[in-house]
């Protein structure tokens, strides 16, 4: 008698999971920390037909529904008031609205986010009162569309190379924006090639032949109409491997002539008389004021990685309870696929690492928002730190999860592979990873130097002031304390910085410039401030979950144990704390079980924690859910 295979029938991933351990909805809170209801407002909106995913549309019609769907959000107002009031609760709303949006669709929230966070943040930051009060109700009401005009086609992460220039013309009191050559003209300006009659352009200002550095100023690219001004030529990027509702542009100015008080004159200005005065004493000072606005840019891509990770993951863990394959349980049915152990090695550590890392950016978050000029360096290696690490991670999770769909993850409509395109750019724009993990090192290395020199560490490397911090034996692990992982990364910095420290100054007594030393230095100058940034995430994750209510103990258990698997797996994949002796190897094996042990204990909640991350099924693809009856001939 031959045997026949039954159907194999959809079971839902909770027929494959536990009862959670935890209040999933206290979860959810504590993840999203503000806006609960509002969220719940926008993501409802999005369930209009307008907004429903649609894939495999040309370039012209991805940016039709764009503007049709920025439209009616605009029209719903959930912006209002959340760029003009000084009301704390209204502002918030602003990143609430922007992490729905991005989780929905990437370009859409890229081109609102130039509109409002570029090019009317440019305004905020770097207008006068005067400016601001005539010009941000106007971008708030989109009555000025606008974009924010920094790089060229010479020069992205070389800021300070940028060769347009702005001359100061005393005679008629004007400023004259000019290309002087091709390398000069603007390249990947979100909204130039069609949307935006405005735009916050940042050049070389000259007054009296005397160059001043890059300063912002406030240029009008159409009218009314739409058409192009005089001496102002545009043209498109064209297609691009995501974001392609974008209307990402070039620019070229000749001797484009603009008033002078559209120099946007918070910090700087140059009088009628042709006198340039300035706050800053010094060109750096100048030069790292002028890009203020894009530390919030940083902010919001670390906010967006872990929840693109999220959504990622959200799908991934659902199917893989659902999915089965091989084998048989003692039900009589294939295995899930999310109980195979190389499974749980491929999702459970990017989920770990996923609820870490938010809780971090909402800390980064925090912080930015708080802002004070005395924070403003740390400020700065944070938000560059976490934009970095959080954005990779973003990518390398996404990449797991498509492999984890098999083919289904690679159908647009599943969502991951067009996330995997889409949001690939989150690891240049704003400053590219390596240029910007370069920054971090930099600064810290020179707190590092300096404090050494007066022989007491303070603050973030306070802990350099133990003596026995590069060797001795690592405290003995005990479940769910910090202190074994946390001596381990301290120890891992501490070899960084010193490092670097000494092959800096090797080079530099062998007569080398300070420019060629760094550049020979560039493995370690990345490893310190990628040491540094997990560092912060040991620390800061810490704090977060030390400080949860005894009420709330189970959700804190759930959190310790993504932090162990997070750490525990940073340790076992990255050679460089067994190169650099912070282990033994016997250690590092250790760290390695440890690593299996707890996947498999964060299987068992994988299913709960997905859904504390609160993504409306509306934005799951169809694999989340019931895949078979989706497929099915009936719906053809
Ligand atoms: C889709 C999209 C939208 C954008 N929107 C805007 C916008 O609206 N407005 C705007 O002004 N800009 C925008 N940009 C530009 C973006 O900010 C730049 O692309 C980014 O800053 C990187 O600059 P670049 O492309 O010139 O790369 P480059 O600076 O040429 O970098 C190329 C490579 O060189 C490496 N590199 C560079 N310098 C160093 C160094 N010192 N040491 C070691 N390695 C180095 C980098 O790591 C990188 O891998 C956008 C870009 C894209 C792709």
């Amino acid at each position: 008698m031959s045997y026949i295979c039954p159907c194999a029938e959809y079971l839902p991933p909770e027929t494959s999971s536990t009862i959670p351990t935890f209040n999933v909805f206290k979860l959810r809170n504590f993840f999203l920390e503000h806006d609960i209801e509002f969220r719940k407002n926008v993501f409802e909106a999005l369930k209009e037909p307008i907004f429903h995913l649609r894939y495999g549309l040309s370039l012209e019609e991805e940016r039709l529904w764009l503007k049709k769907r920025w439209a009616r959000l605009h029209e719903l107002g959930f912006l209002k008031g959340t760029l003009t009031s000084v009301d704390p609760k209204i502002r918030s709303k602003y990143d609430a609205f922007f992490e729905c949006i991005e989780m929905y669709d990437h370009s859409l929230s890229v081109a609102m986010g130039v509109h409002y966070g570029l090019f009317g943040s440019t305004i905020a930051f770097l207008g006068t009162d005067e400016q601001v009060r005539e010009w941000l109700p106007k971008v708030e009401d989109c009555s000025m569309l606008g974009c924010f005009a920094l790089t060229e086609l010479g020069h992205g992460s070389n800021v300070r190379g940028i060769e347009t220039q702005a001359r100061y013309d005393q005679v008629s009191q004007e400023f004259i924006i000019h290309t002087p050559c091709e390398t000069a003209q603007k390249y990947w300006i979100g909204g130039a090639a069609e949307t935006a009659h405005w735009s916050t352009v940042f050049a070389q200002l000259t007054v009296d032949g005397i160059n001043y550095g890059i300063h912002p100023f406030l240029v009008q690219l159409r009218d009314d109409n739409g058409r192009v001004l005089p001496g102002i030529t545009i043209a498109d990027c064209g297609h691009k491997m995501g974001l392609n509702g974008v209307d990402n542009g070039r620019i070229w100015f000749e001797n484009v002539r603009i008033p002078r008080n559209y120099m946007l004159s918070r910090y700087n200005s140059v009088s009628s008389e042709g006198k340039y005065s300035s706050v800053y004493k010094t060109a750096d000072e100048r030069f790292a004021a002028q890009l203020g606005a894009l530390t919030g840019g940083r902010v919001s891509i670390a906010l967006s990685s872990t929840n693109q990770s999220k959504i990622g993951l959200t799908i991934a863990i659902r199917y893989g309870l659902s999915r089965r394959a091989f084998g048989s349980t003692s039900e009589g049915l294939e295995v899930p696929i999310l109980n195979y152990l190389s499974h749980q090695l491929r999702l459970m550590p990017p989920l770990a690492a996923t609820c870490i890392m938010s809780l971090c950016a909402n800390r980064l978050r925090s912080r930015y928002r708080n802002r004070a000029n005395e924070n403003l360096k740390e400020l700065h290696i944070w938000s560059s730190g976490f934009k970095s690490l959080m954005s990779w991670q973003m990518r390398d999770t996404l990449q797991e999860c498509r492999e984890a769909c098999g083919g289904q993850g690679y159908k647009s409509e599943n969502r991951i592979g067009i996330m995997k395109s889409t949001f690939d750019v989150l690891l240049t724009y704003e400053g590219d990873n390596l240029v910007l993990l370069q920054q971090v090192s930099r600064a810290v290395l020179s707190d590092f130097l300096r404090q050494l020199k007066k022989g007491h560490f303070i603050g973030s490397l306070a802990y350099l002031n133990s003596k026995d911090i590069f060797s001795g034996t690592l405290p003995q692990h005990k479940e769910g304390c910090i202190e074994y992982l946390r001596t381990i990364f301290r120890r891992r910095e501490a070899n960084a910085l010193a490092t670097l420290a000494k092959e800096l100054a090797t080079r530099e007594h062998q007569g080398k410039s300070s420019f060629d030393a760094w550049n020979e230095c560039l493995d370690l100058a990345a490893e310190a401030g990628r040491a540094h940034t997990e560092l912060l995430f040991v620390d800061l994750s810490e704090e977060i979950i030390s400080s949860i209510n005894d009420e709330d103990a189970s959700i804190g258990s759930v959190l310790k144990l993504c932090q162990q698997l997070f750490l525990f797996h940073l340790v076992d994949k990255q050679s460089v704390f067994l190169r650099t002796s912070c282990l033994s190897s016997k250690e590092a094996e250790y760290c390695h079980d440890k690593v299996i042990e707890l996947c498999k204990q964060l299987r068992v909640v994988a299913l709960p924690l997905v859904e504390s991350f609160g993504i409306p099924s509306h934005l799951l693809g169809p694999i989340a859910f019931n895949w078979i009856a989706h497929n099915s001939r009936v719906r053809l």
